[in-house]
């Protein structure tokens, strides 16, 4: 067995010209194995949502061809197998579902002395600790409307976000004639990581399907944006730039694992966010497009110092 550990050799692994590249790291440090896998050909089934939140158009430019990214992040499979029901220009809207979290209903003063440990226990879904926090603040949610936009090539104000708790109807796509197109399964990820390798194709009994036979509800309410403004913030970024929503993600990963290691109250987590961003606000619009992977990289380390230097002084 050849063992091999190390940013370098992820990368290297990723360019090493497979037929399919899936990458399932956590954070934007999946950025550079994902422009490595397209540039070098492969298909990239691709659950490093971070990937195209922090690398905007670094990530797409890296295509060797159309279409060589396959989406993983469920919400954004079940877009890509509805919208096999219609063309671009017939789409009206996609609507992006979202568990809610372990938090849902409740109010900010609510929220103040949520621990890690309340945070970790998510509702419908098993899954590493950052995107586990990230689904409770609604952050996650935010990264997906950025990440469904630039998959999907849909402006920021013609995606919704709906509340379903049961986590079965993973996102639908709406028509321009009225019909809305969903894709819906158990919560099991096996499902949207099977068809991230065998698309086109669908490979036969790879995770259980609904069950019919007994009853079953499925609901949807609107996301209540005053106590999770995650998702506000993010659309405010992917609005103004790709450089807003690198460090977007990068103030939140800082945040997120300050969280974890108690070092900052847990709704300090967005509130660093948005302090990161006012401050670096007037720097991003004078240059918003990264002019190469060392630029974002520098652009992050700087949100990242900003984060770190507003977590300690609380
Ligand atoms: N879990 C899920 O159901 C879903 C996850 N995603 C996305 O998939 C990604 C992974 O999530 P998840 O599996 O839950 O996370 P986990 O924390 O369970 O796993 C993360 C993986 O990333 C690896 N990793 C972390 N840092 C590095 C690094 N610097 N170099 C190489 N590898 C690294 C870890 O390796 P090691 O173990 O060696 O530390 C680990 O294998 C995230 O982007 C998440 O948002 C999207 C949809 C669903
Ligand atoms: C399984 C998956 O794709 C996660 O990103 C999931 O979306 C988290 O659920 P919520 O963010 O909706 O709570
Ligand atoms: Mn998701």
């Amino acid at each position: 067995m050849h063992v091999r550990a190390g940013h370098d050799e992820v990368d290297a692994i990723a360019a090493s010209g497979a037929d399919v590249v899936l990458n399932g790291i956590t954070g934007s440090i999946g950025l550079t194995p994902s422009i490595a896998a397209l540039r070098a050909g492969s298909q990239l089934a691709l659950a490093n949502k971070e990937s195209v939140v922090a690398g905007g158009h670094l990530l797409f430019d890296a295509q060797t061809r159309p279409d060589q990214i396959n989406p993983v992040d469920s919400e954004h499979s079940a877009i890509w197998q509805s919208l096999r029901s219609g063309t671009h220009a017939e789409v009206s809207r996609l609507v992006v579902t979202a568990s809610g979290g372990p938090f849902r209903g409740r109010t900010r003063e609510r929220m103040r002395d949520i621990t890690p440990e309340q945070a970790l226990n998510h509702p419908t879904w098993h899954m590493g600790p950052v995107v586990t926090i990230n689904s409770s603040t609604l952050m996650n949610k935010g990264l997906e409307v950025i990440e469904a936009s630039r998959l999907f090539d849909i402006p920021p104000e013609r995606i919704a976000v709906t509340v379903h708790p049961q986590s079965i109807v993973h996102s639908m796509v709406e028509f321009r004639d009225g019909a809305t197109i969903c894709q819906a399964s158990p919560p099991d990820m096996r499902l949207p990581i099977a068809l991230g390798l065998s698309a086109p194709d669908r490979l036969d009994d790879v995770a259980a399907a609904c069950d019919w036979s007994t009853a079953a509800s499925w609901t949807f309410e609107p996301l209540d944006d005053e106590a999770f403004p995650a998702v506000d913030l993010a659309r405010r970024c992917l609005n103004a730039s790709e450089k807003h929503t690198a460090v977007l993600n990068a103030a939140n990963e800082q945040a997120v694992h300050a969280f974890l290691d108690r070092r900052l109250p847990y709704l300090g987590i967005v509130d660093t966010v948005g302090r990161v961003l006012d401050a670096m606000d007037g720097e991003l619009r004078g240059a918003p497009r990264f002019t190469s992977v060392d630029d974002m990289l520098a652009c992050e380390h700087e949100a990242r110092a900003r984060a770190d230097a507003i977590i300690a002084a609380r």
